[in-house]
């Protein structure tokens, strides 16, 4: 599973569902041999380690830039402020050393080199079983990007040559490992890889049991390092994407999984203080998205921000495996936000907000906040699941009008309007309310990217992705309300949020289409 990206930060639906609620984190074996990890973390190694790395970053790494590795008990190997960093300060950039498809399924064809959109399948005349363009066909010359992968695949005598191979096209971004230069190959094997869990089925153990190919052995050497190169995939991989346009030029964002090494020293903190971008080229921007003192630790969530601490906690156990000790983590109320928070089961206590009595431990038992009544676990995941459910099967495709009803009338009768399922069908639905909707709808998407961004605040989040993403939002619903209206628009507060959305979201590859045009139209592009 990628670290959580910008993009899905703001549509984080719950889509695992709700793993069983007796799951604790182990995290005992998880990390390779104990002779691995402290070899990780020796000083001449992070010596070594850091200077291949700015062999790699080349002309992205600046010596100005405020950061350096360090070493921090109970995390590893970690990113460091080398002095105080303001608020929105470039930190640094970062370029993928690996970078593919997604082991998830896709609901376009692309090139699986390029990435360009395909009206219809055509496979590569190589017979590497992948979608590929004329363009980076392995016949093109002169050779294309493509072609040594191409080869890499041959080499395993692939069957069926002349169909299309999903599992192939899943396994290409840890294929593309054996491409790696020795000076990339080097960093990439020095990251940290946790093995997967046991009952998880890679790319390559797909690759296995359907038998692709006629000469790729399970206890061979080639299985061995690309099992070297999912593990630390999984561990640190990002989602980035790729714009490209079709052929009537609209445009498309084909969802990668990229390793950046650099974004990947961050560890994690449920309130972080960075934000990051993908630019056109690939390459990671991250920025401060609060002031960073000199000697702290330099921070990225992995999880979603929105999600509650029971959720969170879950995943970053299942698929980083490690057990979050942040503050939030700690926290029942999370910083007063009760994202987590459920509706106490009681008639009688109306106002009754049921948190975890150790939101640490999965299999702890609940407790309304106001009458004291207590509830086991089981019961609690099971509301959630239910409501988990109602979310996913039965609001999040619809339409607006549906969506805001259905809350109003249906979902907010048993959660609480902070409960971060709510919260995810408000985010659903700011983005589905268009200028051209209701003034009534537009007056429920302005309440809730004003609810959100207090949500935020009360986190502490700073200046970050979401916020951008919100405060654009909230900018496009005032002008639209005012246009209806026939108010003068916009004034001085208004404006200030189009310039948070364009500082926020301007170097990114897949900020909103219309943003940099008002960002021009209002003067707001020198911020
Ligand atoms: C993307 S790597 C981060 C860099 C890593 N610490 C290293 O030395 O290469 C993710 C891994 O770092 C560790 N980690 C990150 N954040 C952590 C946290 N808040 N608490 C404990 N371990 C953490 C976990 O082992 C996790 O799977």
């Amino acid at each position: 599973m990628e670290l959580s990206t910008a993009r899905e930060e703001v549509s984080g639906i719950v889509r695992n569902g709700n793993p069983e609620s007796t799951v604790e984190c182990d995290n005992s074996s998880s990390n390779g041999s104990d002779s691995d990890r402290l070899a990780l973390v020796d000083p001449e190694n992070i010596a070594r380690f850091k200077a291949e790395l700015l062999q790699f970053l080349d002309d992205l790494y600046t010596p100005d830039q405020p950061w350096d590795l360090g070493v921090f008990e109970g995390y590893g190997r970690g990113m460091v402020a080398t002095r105080d960093i303001a608020e929105n300060e470039l930190i640094f950039l970062d370029r993928p050393i690996l970078v593919g498809p997604r082991v998830n399924n896709y609901d376009v064809i692309f090139c699986a080199s390029c990435c360009r959109l395909q009206k219809k399948l055509t496979l590569c005349s190589g017979g590497c079983r992948l979608p590929v363009c004329p363009e980076c066909d392995f016949s093109a010359a002169p050779e294309t990007s493509h072609t040594a992968e191409c080869r890499r695949i041959n080499s395993w005598e692939p069957k069926d040559q002349n169909r299309y191979c999903k599992t192939i096209l899943y396994a290409l971004t840890s294929i593309r490992g054996f491409l790696l230069d020795d000076l990339s190959r080097s960093i990439v094997l020095n990251m940290e890889a946790h093995p997967p869990r046991k009952d998880m089925t890679t790319e390559v153990d797909r690759i296995l049991k359907d038998q692709v190919f006629n000469n790729l052995p399970e206890d061979g050497s080639d299985v061995q390092y690309l099992r070297k190169v999912i593990d630390v995939l999984n561990t640190n991989a990002f989602e980035t994407f790729r714009m490209v346009k079709d052929e009537d030029n609209n445009d498309h964002e084909i969802v990668l999984r990229g390793l950046y090494i650099l974004g990947a020293l961050m560890n994690h903190c449920c309130r972080p203080n960075i934000r990051y971008v993908f630019d056109e080229k690939l390459v990671m921007r991250c920025y401060a998205s609060k002031p960073i003192r000199k000697g702290e630790q330099i921070f990225n969530n992995y999880s979603k921000s929105l999600w509650g601490t029971q959720h969170r906690i879950i995943h970053l156990c299942f698929s980083k495996h490690f057990l979050c000790g942040c503050d939030r983590c700690l926290d029942p109320t999370e910083m007063g936000t009760y994202l987590g928070a459920l509706k106490c089961v009681r008639d009688s206590c109306p106002q009754g907000r049921m948190v975890s009595m150790n939101p640490q431990k999965i299999s702890s038992a609940w407790q309304c906040d106001t009458c004291g009544l207590k509830m086991n676990n089981l019961k609690i995941t099971r509301i959630q699941e239910i409501a988990g459910r109602m979310i996913l099967s039965n609001a999040v495709k619809k339409d607006a009008a549906y969506i805001v009803e259905y809350m109003n009338e249906h979902v907010s009768k048993f959660l609480l309007p902070c409960n971060q399922f709510m919260v995810e069908l408000k985010l659903q639905a700011i983005l589905k309310i268009q200028d051209d909707a209701t003034l009534e709808l537009q007056g429920e998407k302005e309440k809730y990217c004003l609810e959100i961004l207090g949500i935020l605040e009360k986190l502490e989040y700073g200046e970050c992705y979401i916020k951008g993403v919100l405060c654009y939002e909230l900018f496009k619903v005032r002008m639209a309300i005012a246009r209806v209206k026939e108010e003068t628009f916009p004034d001085e507060a208004t404006l200030g949020l189009l310039r948070t959305a364009w500082t926020i979201l301007g170097p990114s590859a897949n900020r909103p289409r219309d943003l940099a045009q008002l960002a021009q139209s209002y003067g707001c592009e020198d911020v």
